[in-house]
């Protein structure tokens, strides 16, 4: 593989569900090290997109390629090292109320370990790990000994970032990471989010409606609009794009070429 591979490489990746068409030939290339960032109307398929990289959702057509290696082609036994080397911090930080915080957070881990796809590690050793995991996000260790219900939203998410860094991940998916979060906890939640990928050196895909999240986490940003990529470029063009549909989007405009179908 040379230099110049992406990390992950997309090509005419389709999907439909029944009549409705939500992903109609997206080409993307994410370097390796670099973090992207998607934004896109409600419902234009940006969920869609990630799953179908996490191998949750089948395409209909395309390559996902991971390391120039195309996943879609794998089964799913085959799959698996690909998906380990994927962290994920979900929307709504996906953790479990049944199990503590620092088993939350070592929970990949552990299940990793049983499945023997990762090292063994004790139940004394996850919490160690889970401590210093904490504090890599800013949290008091003493944090893991709490339920998920007793902590904030912002805590929460905390939380699922440190769930999604615990196994190093060479790739990093973050899901709308500042939805439902004030704006200064929006922007501390980018910092660590930004700190993390460059200390893992990891490569990140996020999805987001929040501009100002995307300038914050995205080497590159690109617009899913109609099934498409329809324009990528850097941050700082965000705002100034020249293209129509993009700069309704990120104004947020309400005339202008983007149809809103209500019914989406
Ligand atoms: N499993 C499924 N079965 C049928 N339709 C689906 C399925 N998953 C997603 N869709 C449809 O695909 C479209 C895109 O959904 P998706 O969740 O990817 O949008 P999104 O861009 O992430 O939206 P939002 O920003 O609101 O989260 C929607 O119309 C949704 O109803």
């Amino acid at each position: 593989m040379s230099d110049a591979t992406p990390k992950i490489r997309i090509r005419g990746l389709k999907k439909a569900f029944g009549p409705k068409v939500v992903l109609d030939g997206v080409d993307l290339d994410v370097m390796g090290g670099t973090s992207f960032v998607v934004i896109g109307g409600s419902g234009t398929g940006k969920s869609v997109l990630l799953r179908c990289i996490l191998g949750l959702i089948t395409p209909d057509a395309g390559s996902i390629e991971i390391d120039g290696v195309d996943v879609t082609t794998l089964s799913s036994r085959q799959r698996e090292p690909y998906m380990a080397r994927i962290g994920m911090l979900f929307q709504n930080g996906a953790l479990f109320d049944s199990l503590s915080v620092w088993e939350n957070v070592t929970f990949g881990l552990v299940a990793a370990a049983r499945a023997g796809h990762g090292p063994r590690i004790t139940r004394a050793q996850a919490r160690v790990r889970a401590g210093a995991l904490l504090e890599q996000v800013g949290m008091d260790p003493a944090v893991g000994a709490l339920s998920p219900s007793e902590l904030s939203g912002g805590m929460q998410k905390r939380v699922g970032l440190a769930r999604a860094i615990a196994a190093r991940p060479e790739i990093l998916f973050f899901d709308e990471p500042t939805t439902g979060l004030d704006p200064i906890m929006g922007a501390v939640i980018d910092g660590l989010i930004a700190d993390c990928v460059r200390k893992l050196g990891s490569t990140a895909i996020a999805i987001t409606h929040d501009m100002a999240s995307a300038q914050r986490i995205g080497d590159r940003v690109g617009m899913l609009y109609e099934g498409r990529l329809i324009w990528q470029g850097p941050p700082s063009t965000l705002f100034d794009s020249g293209n129509p549909v993009v700069d309704q989007f990120t104004h947020g405009r309400r005339e202008g070429p983007i149809k809103i179908d209500v019914r989406s």
